[in-house]
């Protein structure tokens, strides 16, 4: 690609310059993200219409409102993130003193996804700025409305000279990906995920890889009827309320007890029309498929004759509009596509069993999933969730929340990704925590040096044994 040596060149040389590491210059992009999202509201909702059909209550809901409250976070929390932190040390290093300092990683790189294409490329972006680093971020090519808007406007709001948007697709991506990063934070398929990591392995950059998988959802009998209508409007939010289930934390399918599936199937339907209406075709709260391949991968999960065939609501479709109707499957083949690629779309196969503790061994015998939900009030079912199963994170009784708590640490684990974000942990996702001791040149001890004796090993024993008395004193409270 014409010039990113040049660019690369630039960022480095901004880079060490020092202009990114000032708490000045990083309040002053966070503040100039914050005006961003504000100015450019409206053209924001417009482009994600144009590129997913996404309302503006999801617009808001998902992007706008995520990066405005990302930013304003790192805002108020920089300046206590950067402080260095202060370490303890065994009594006989004294006198000295140990520190942990936050320092950037240098020169990174941002790819980013197209189903929530300004979150998911604005997160991270503030997230390096907090830590310090200068940038090139990458949208995705999929969402070109979005991803052209940034390259755009990005420039308006933030330092030029420490913060780049590159456009296009895999090419570039490829040109990108030959270069040497201090840092990649990728998001998108578990796919593009090994090409990235293969990449970043030739350099030893350090990833993060925010993938996806397949997410259940698992609902047994302990919640009583009343709650039966608030899991329904959850479980249809979390599956078709956030671009239409194009999203990594959407739940991917749904495990019951066989002996609710047919009610929780009219419950599901009876909502789904509540949200969407008769005909969600017309709804302008469901998004559309946002490309002829994914129409046509999710198209192709559907006709396989023995899915076809378990389709127990929904099931229509409509190409020009690239539309595919909410629809619920029941009981499709367990090795089927459906039930063993990520669906990323609006379909939801239900797997039933005779006793709902089985998803404990359905869960674990698949690959980790970025979450799990679970729809129970037993505490001893949770806890064998908890303790017998991994994902990136558990919900109990909601869904997609999780994503909007900035307490929470935000990743995969296993093939849905590794590394985390959001609050503070992005903050830490892009710096490196560099250790720092300071000693005196006085008392010497002899013993540290050879020629080794007798007493040379008693007075080690020694040492480590104060480090035990040291330990003793802090819990005595007698010792900082
Ligand atoms: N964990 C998370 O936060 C999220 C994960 N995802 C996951 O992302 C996937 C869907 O997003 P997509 O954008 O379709 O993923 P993708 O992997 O196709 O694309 C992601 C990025 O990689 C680039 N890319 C695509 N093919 C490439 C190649 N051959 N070489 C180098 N770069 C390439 C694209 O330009 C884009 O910027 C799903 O698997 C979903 O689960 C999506 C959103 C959030
Ligand atoms: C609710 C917002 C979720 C964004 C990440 C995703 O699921 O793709």
């Amino acid at each position: 690609m014409e010039g990113l040596e040049g660019t690369l060149a630039e960022l480095r040389d901004t880079f060490r310059s020092g202009r990114t590491r000032s708490v000045a210059w990083r309040k002053s992009q966070l503040r100039g993200m914050i005006e961003f999202v504000q100015d450019n509201e409206e053209r924001i909702f417009q482009a994600l219409d144009q590129d997913v059909g996404k309302h503006p209550v999801e617009a808001y809901r998902d992007e706008v409102g995520v990066v405005a409250k990302s930013a304003k976070l790192s805002l108020s929390c920089v300046e206590k993130w950067m402080a260095p932190r202060k370490g303890d040390l065994p009594l006989v290093f004294f006198p000295a003193s140990a520190q942990v300092m936050p320092e950037p990683f240098g020169v990174v790189l941002i790819m980013g996804s197209w189903n929530f294409p300004i979150s998911l490329t604005l997160d991270p972006l503030i997230a390096a700025i907090s830590a310090g680093n200068a940038v090139v971020l990458k949208p995705s090519e999929l969402s070109p409305t979005c991803s052209s808007f940034l390259a755009e406007n990005i420039p308006k709001y933030l330092d030029p000279k420490s913060i780049k948007v590159i456009e296009g697709g895999i090419d570039v991506c490829e040109q990108l990906l030959q270069q040497k990063w201090d840092k990649i934070f990728f998001t998108g398929s578990q796919r593009v995920g090994r090409i990235v990591m293969t990449a970043a392995a030739q350099h030893l950059t350090p990833v993060t890889l925010e993938l996806g998988g397949k997410s259940p959802a698992i609902m047994d009998s302990s919640s009583n009827p009343t709650n039966m209508k608030v899991i329904a409007k959850r479980i249809v939010g979390a599956k078709w309320g956030s671009c239409s289930g194009q999203a990594c934390i959407a739940i991917d399918y749904l495990l019951v007890e066989e002996r609710f599936a047919s009610d929780l199937i009219d419950l599901l339907a009876k909502t789904i029309k509540q949200f969407y209406g008769e005909n969600p075709r017309e709804s302008k709260s469901y998004c559309k498929i946002v490309n002829k391949n994914n129409f046509k991968r999710l198209l192709d999960l559907l006709k396989d004759p023995l899915v076809e065939a378990s389709v127990a609501y929904g099931g229509s479709v409509d190409e020009e509009k690239m539309y595919i109707e909410p629809t619920i499957l029941l009981n499709p083949p367990l090795d089927s596509q459906i039930m063993t690629e990520e669906i990323f779309g609006p379909l939801l196969p239900i797997i039933t069993l005779d006793d709902i503790y089985e998803s404990i061994d359905f869960i674990s015998s698949r690959p980790k999933p970025l979450a799990i939900y679970a729809f129970t009030r037993d505490e001893k079912f949770k806890k064998q969730i908890l303790s017998r199963t991994s994902s990136g994170s558990v919900t109990f009784n909601d869904t997609l929340l999780q994503f909007l708590c900035d307490s929470l640490p935000f990743g995969g684990v296993g093939q849905s990704g590794f590394g985390r974000y959001h609050g503070k942990y992005s903050f830490d996702t892009f710096s490196h925590e560099k250790a720092i001791l300071q000693r005196g040149f006085f008392p010497e001890l002899e013993p540290r040096y050879p020629p080794w004796n007798s007493f040379k090993l008693h007075f080690i024993k020694l040492a480590y044994a104060f480090n035990y008395i040291g330990l003793i004193l802090l819990l005595l409270g007698l010792k900082k």
